[in-house]
């Protein structure tokens, strides 16, 4: 489809007033004030895409057209000439505009939209070659916009800064990151170390990122924001100037100093001041009302890694859907706040029992009180988003849809207070929900009922949005235009009387205005006297001649002007119904807030109740005990297919001592026998659990996990030049590396990328290196059943299987989880089950039967239980001491008679001096050597 503008489709002349291109035959060289005036704008705004108003289109040039046109699929054509060269040219109708920089916002760009600041007839009167005022109004950017078309409802919308502040040395350097989302407000800060940079980025998933300059040249860091779904902008290295920081900061908000705001890291100060220097960029002067930064401790969160978050597919798929995600499966809000702050909680679980204990308790009351959590879930769906349309507000970028959501929100607001009100002994987050709920702006709401009319214009120029009755001035004005449009109709009954044309109407066009029309049959008769001297002629068409009289003229200029007023009258109420409603921004914000809180207590409370989850225990110990636990997105799916149910298993991972660590659990057993399944969910109970929601499970006691680890499933990195088998490792890297004693880590077949006596050995590692070293709580499935000899060896270690039962050949899954090892896994009749050829399966079953046999007359496992215990245990940084029981040496392999002869010879030969016939002889000679000896 071609929505590229044709050259001359902006209906203003190429070459006239309002072009900034040159016409044609512009001489090479030569830089007309039009062209000036483009490269002008464009050269304050070099990094934008610019989107250059010209009548009913907005066009684009040069790089910009030539990008733009491949991003959007719209063709690229060719405007005139610059500088000898032919200048490319696309152009997007305005009232198409939305989409199209949706479409450019969601691949990453940023485009400044400039605008015609006159009528071209305004510059007109200055002369011939005035070129028309024009200048950018606005910059968006992915992580600056506030429309509601742009936006996701379920989504915050995250505009994120890193800063970097340098200590002693490499290590020491710290990380600011301060997010803002100025669609709501939201507005925190966090600082984080290198090593956990990529993980907190992963969790605020921001939209767009801004770094220095030098930042994103940084060696180090490339590969960090190159894995960023988000956009990463480079920015000038002032917007983070650390010697201004707290003073800019402190000027957007309007304070003398930020010490009031808390206690803020120098690095925190320093994003936070990028933050908001980048918003008043891009808002142009507008001030996009931000909340007071909140510094977020980050001990106080479940730190989840990049991988762990996509692998575990907490709200996106490894497709990138949000079906099939965790949040898809458990999500029961019904507002786009809740909704938000659902995906908030679950992408930052809290670490803090108390937080988590109060959000539980409002999970807990609201499934007992199952009548009013019904109440309150059908009044909060009748609740629309108050808090983007109010920052739409502030921004003077509201309509009156906008107003219309705040006073429906309000309603909804008073109508929960009250029936929250009626409740006895709320647990503490309800009641201050409901105590937030009681100080919205009640009189506000009043206003805007008694103001706004029932349907509302999507733009306040459209008019027609106050309700009659609400302003007796504006009430005059539309019975003066009603009244005209009454006086039209008895005209056209006079002018039929008059000329005895009963056809004759009286219409309007956007051309003509108010016209008489007549069958050119009847023409004739108006253009000649008498009636000629009244009806005066206006255009001629194939079948209609158009006429007009002065008292319809008069009309019209009548209508016109009481339209002007009333759209002027109405603006004005708009105006100031805006102007109240931001007045009131806090206490309707908090309300809001208050309003996502229930609706993610009652969605838990619902789940519950569908599904049968129940309240976990968390607490600060290192407990981890499941009883009859499931995965809640493969349950649903088994549901939905109508096949056979979940089978719930239980996972102990507790301590077996009283101060001991956490267990490791190993998990061997058949292919497709839902080890992986069981591995994720006890990882999922756990964040729901800590982002305060009921778990798939009878029963779950947790300690609070501080950080959580997974390695599953693999897939190739290759646009990072990494193998499957190097990704796996990379990421094994990383848990060796980190995990603490109150992780949690999930270990997925590890080293089944190699061959099998490497990857057999890097498991066997990892596992010594997770029990002496990590001393975390884990869950390792694997094929090696060779490892399940550790068991016996390490006492935090105990095996775990899946059961199966073989019926004639066949191999049944039971799903489950029990203790012991298994000693096979079934892979040949999983793969007869995929249908792999008979004549494969047969072969395999034979070769297998060999191998085991070989196995069985050379058992492989007396080498490794002849390894020493702990060797994982991290080697000293300082001088190694020296080894007090001297390390056993290899023992020397049996060599092959003649070989040592053989290798004299070969340590006597100097290839360099041999011509290739010599070197063969060598080599025949060397062999009979060995085969005599
Ligand atoms: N507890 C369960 N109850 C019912 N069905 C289950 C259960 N666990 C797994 N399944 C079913 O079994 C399938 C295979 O599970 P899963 O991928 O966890 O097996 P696996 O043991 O990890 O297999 P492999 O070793 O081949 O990777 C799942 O897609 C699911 O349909």
């Amino acid at each position: 489809m071609n929505d590229a503008s044709p050259p001359d489709a902006t209906g203003i002349a190429p070459s006239g007033p309002s072009s900034p291109i040159p016409s044609g035959d512009a001489e090479a060289g030569h830089v007309t004030p039009s062209m000036a005036q483009f490269i002008e704008i464009k050269a304050a705004n070099p990094d934008y895409i610019l989107f250059y108003r010209m009548g009913d289109f907005y066009e684009l040039f040069f790089d910009d057209a030539v990008k733009a046109s491949r991003a959007l699929g719209i063709v690229l054509t060719k405007r005139g000439k610059h500088l000898g060269q032919d200048i490319p040219m696309c152009g997007v109708p305005v009232s198409r505009a939305d989409e199209y920089l949706q479409k450019l916002i969601a691949l990453g760009f940023r485009v400044a939209v400039c605008e015609q600041l006159e009528d071209p007839a305004e510059a007109r009167k200055r002369g011939a070659k005035a070129v028309v005022r024009r200048d950018v109004v606005r910059l968006v950017t992915p992580g600056t916009i506030t429309e509601e078309n742009l936006l996701d409802e379920g989504r915050a919308n995250h505009l994120l800064a890193v800063a970097r502040v340098r200590g002693g040395s490499e290590d020491e350097a710290r990380f600011g990151l301060a997010w803002a989302d100025i669609s709501t407000g939201a507005f925190r800060l966090a600082e984080t170390d290198r090593n956990r940079l990529a993980a907190d980025l992963a969790r605020i998933d921001p939209t767009e990122i801004l770094v220095a300059d030098r930042l994103y040249e940084d060696d180090d860091l490339k590969p960090v924001w190159r894995l960023q779904r988000a956009a990463v902008t480079p920015v000038s290295a002032a917007l983070f100037d650390g010697a201004t920081a707290a003073d800019r900061l402190g000027a957007y908000f309007a304070v003398a100093t930020v010490d009031g705001f808390g206690s803020f890291s120098r690095a925190e100060t320093i994003a936070a001041a990028a933050i908001v220097a980048y918003v008043e960029k891009t808002q142009l002067g507008r001030r996009a009302r931000l909340d007071v930064p909140a510094a977020e401790g980050s001990a106080s969160v479940m730190l989840i890694d990049a991988a762990t978050r996509a692998n575990l597919e907490l709200t996106r798929t490894l497709s990138g859907d949000r079906r099939g995600s965790l949040i898809a499966a458990i999500d029961r809000t019904v507002t786009g706040a809740g909704q938000r702050l659902l995906v908030e909680r679950l992408s930052s679980p809290s670490t803090v029992v108390a937080e988590i204990e109060r959000r539980l308790d409002s999970v807990a009351w609201l499934a007992d009180d199952t009548l009013l959590a019904a109440e309150l879930r059908a009044a909060l769906q009748s609740a629309p988003d108050m808090v983007r349309p109010l920052g739409r507000l502030a921004l003077e970028r509201g309509s009156p849809r906008d107003l219309g959501a705040i006073a429906a929100g309000l309603a909804a607001v008073a109508a929960i207070a009250a029936r929250l009100d009626a409740a006895a002994l709320l647990p503490d987050e309800m009641a201050e929900a409901r105590d937030a709920l009681r100080q919205a702006p009640h009189d506000l709401a009043a206003l805007l009922a008694s103001a706004l009319a029932d349907e509302l214009p999507l733009s306040k120029r459209d008019g027609g949005f106050v309700r009659a009755g609400y302003s007796a001035a504006l009430d005059e004005c539309r019975e003066l235009s009603a009244d005209s449009r009454r006086l039209i109709a008895r005209l056209e009954a006079d002018y039929q009387l008059e000329t005895g044309i009963r056809s004759l109407k009286i219409r309007h066009n956007n051309v003509l205005g108010f016209f008489v029309d007549t069958t050119a049959v009847h023409a004739e008769k108006l253009m000649t006297p008498p009636l000629s001297a009244r009806f005066i002629h206006r255009q001629t068409l194939a079948n209609a001649v158009r006429f007009t009289t002065v008292e319809l003229s008069d009309l019209e200029a009548r209508i016109a002007s009481a339209g002007d007023r009333a759209l002027g009258l109405e603006l004005e109420v708009f105006d100031l119904l805006a102007a109240r409603t931001v007045e009131e921004g806090e206490a309707i914000r908090r309300a809001a807030e208050a309003l996502a809180v229930l609706d993610v207590s009652q969605g838990f409370a619902h789940l519950a109740g569908t599904d049968g989850y129940a309240r976990p225990t968390v607490g600060d110990g290192l407990d981890f005990r499941i009883v009859g636990g499931r995965h809640p997105v493969v349950e649903q799916a088994l549901r939905r297919e109508g096949g056979d149910a979940f089978v719930a298993n239980d996972c102990e991972l507790g301590p077996t001592t009283r101060d001991g660590d956490g267990r490791l659990v190993i998990l061997t057993g058949p292919n497709m026998g839902g080890k992986s399944t069981w591995l994720r969910q006890n990882a999922l109970i756990a964040i729901l659990a800590q982002a305060g929601g009921f778990v798939p499970a009878a029963e779950a006691r947790i300690g609070v996990v501080d950080r959580l680890f997974s390695r599953v499933g693999a897939a190739d990195d290759l646009a990072r030049g990494r193998s499957t088998f190097m990704v796996e490792m990379v990421e094994t890297a990383a848990i060796l590396n980190q995990a603490g004693r109150r992780s949690l880590v999930i270990l997925d077949e590890i080293g089944r990328g190699t061959a099998t006596f490497d990857g057999l050995s890097i498991a066997w590692a990892a596992i010594e290196h997770l029990n002496a070293t990590n001393r975390c709580r884990a869950l390792f499935a694997t094929h090696y059943h060779e490892l399940t000899a550790l068991a016996e060896r390490l006492p935090r270690i105990v095996n775990a299987t899946v059961r199966v039962r073989e019926w004639k050949g066949d191999v049944v899954f039971l799903h489950e989880i029990v203790p012991g090892a298994a000693d096979r896994s079934y892979g040949i009749q999983v793969a007869r089950l995929a249908g792999l050829p008979a004549s494969v399966i047969e072969r395999a079953r034979l070769v297998l039967r060999q191998l085991e046999e070989h196995d069985r007359k050379r058992p492989g496992l007396t080498l490794i239980d002849d390894l020493p215990l702990f060797s994982a245990l991290k080697p000293k940084a300082a001088e190694p001491a020296p080894d007090p029981k001297p390390q056993p040496k290899p023992a020397e392999p049996a060599l092959p008679p003649g070989a040592a002869e053989a290798l004299a010879e070969l340590a006597a030969l100097v290839p360099d001096d041999l011509s290739p016939r010599e070197a063969l002889e060598a080599l025949y000679r060397l062999k009979s050597k060995l085969r005599k000896g």
